[in-house]
């Protein structure tokens, strides 16, 4: 008999065996053949979330409630189609967004009034939730440099009615130089080799993979890491993703910026791993029984038999599971000025 799916890349998998506590590396593996449930957030700019939920609910979804954040649900993978025919989808009252993504502006937390930069941010899921998050008041400017990703950020913006961002076809690594110190918050969800979308129903997903492509994008990624570092006024803060499991786009990245700036940059630990998300604050609501199972590893201090600075361990790597996707998240305070 055949194997039911194709197998994931050798090099990969050893690599993740390097990089995941073994006794949640059998889960992991299993993730990439499960299908997910899809996970979306109500838009409150638009509408009010237990409207929307009834709304949804008399239409015949089977809404799970996400317990560490009151305006995100899932649905069974089978529904998501309804899902994109509903009255609500096509009115911008609800935005699907997987679950981990959401996680990046929880810990971010911009508030109303701030002034903040999101400098990678087609087709702008998390924008969006930053400008519910600061209910449209303030500056929120959005930053991508691929054409026909910023037009789809735009049509998004607008469906969703998210009317306080400023949006900017450029590259973000020349935003640090053009707007210096200029953020109180900054988002650098940067472009990844996206190793946590891999599904072995779908072989194509990592098609494009090899570590020398990791390699490249890391170089991508230090820049911009560098240029959100320069944008941010001192006291800022600001959060760093990829969807990546790959130390050279994540802990390495971080590593060499903690390096360059000694005392000026510190990590700070996220909500996730100090609290789990579960306890009320802000957009975060209680634990409750219906949980959505969250499982979490502190960033790595050591790769490839080198050792990375200890606040590296500040930082979380989301594993993924039946329901999360894998996601790396990191918070930066940028403590004196670089000027
Ligand atoms: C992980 S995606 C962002 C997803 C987005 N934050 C969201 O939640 O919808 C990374 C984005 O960075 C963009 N990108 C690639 N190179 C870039 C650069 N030099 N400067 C800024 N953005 C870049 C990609 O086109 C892509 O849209």
């Amino acid at each position: 008999m055949s194997e039911p799916f194709l197998p994931l890349p050798e090099a990969f998998i050893k690599r993740l065996q390097q990089i995941v506590p073994p006794q949640q590396l059998a889960s992991v593996l299993e993730s990439f053949y499960q299908i997910k449930p899809t996970s979306f957030r109500i838009n409150t700019l638009k509408s009010d979330p237990e409207q929307v939920k009834q709304q949804l609910q008399d239409e015949g979804f089977d809404l799970q409630p996400v317990a560490w954040f009151n305006q995100a649900f899932t649905i069974p993978n089978e529904q998501r189609r309804a899902l994109t025919e509903s009255n609500a989808f096509y009115q911008g009252e609800i935005y699907i967004q997987s679950l981990s993504s959401m996680l990046a502006p929880i810990e971010l937390a911009p508030q109303p009034g701030e002034t903040v930069l999101d400098l990678a941010a087609a087709p702008g899921g998390k924008t969006l939730q930053m400008a519910c998050m600061m209910n449209n008041q303030g500056a929120l400017s959005a930053v991508e440099p691929v054409k026909s990703r910023f037009f789809k950020l735009k049509a998004n913006l607008e469906q969703q009615g998210a009317s306080m961002v400023k949006t900017y076809l450029t590259d973000g690594r020349t935003v640090g130089g053009k707007c210096p110190e200029r953020f109180d918050r900054v988002l650098l969800d940067a472009p990844c080799s996206s190793e946590s979308r891999f599904s072995q129903l779908t072989p194509k997903s990592w098609s494009h993979w090899s570590l020398k492509k990791v390699k490249e994008v890391a170089k991508k990624q230090k820049k911009l890491l560098l240029s959100a570092l320069y944008s941010l006024k001192p006291r800022g803060i600001m959060l760093y993703s990829t969807c990546s499991f790959s130390p050279e786009e994540n802990e390495a990245i971080v590593n060499h910026i903690l390096k360059k700036f000694g005392e000026a940059v510190i990590l700070e630990p996220l909500q996730l791993s100090i609290n789990r998300l579960q306890v009320p604050a802000n957009n975060l609501q209680a634990h409750s029984s219906t949980s959505i199972p969250l499982e979490i590893q502190p960033g790595l201090t050591e790769w490839n038999q080198k050792s990375l600075h200890p606040e590296l361990a500040n930082s979380t790597r989301v594993l993924p599971n039946k329901v999360m996707d894998g996601f790396y998240l990191c918070k930066l305070k940028k403590i004196a000025s670089f000027f």
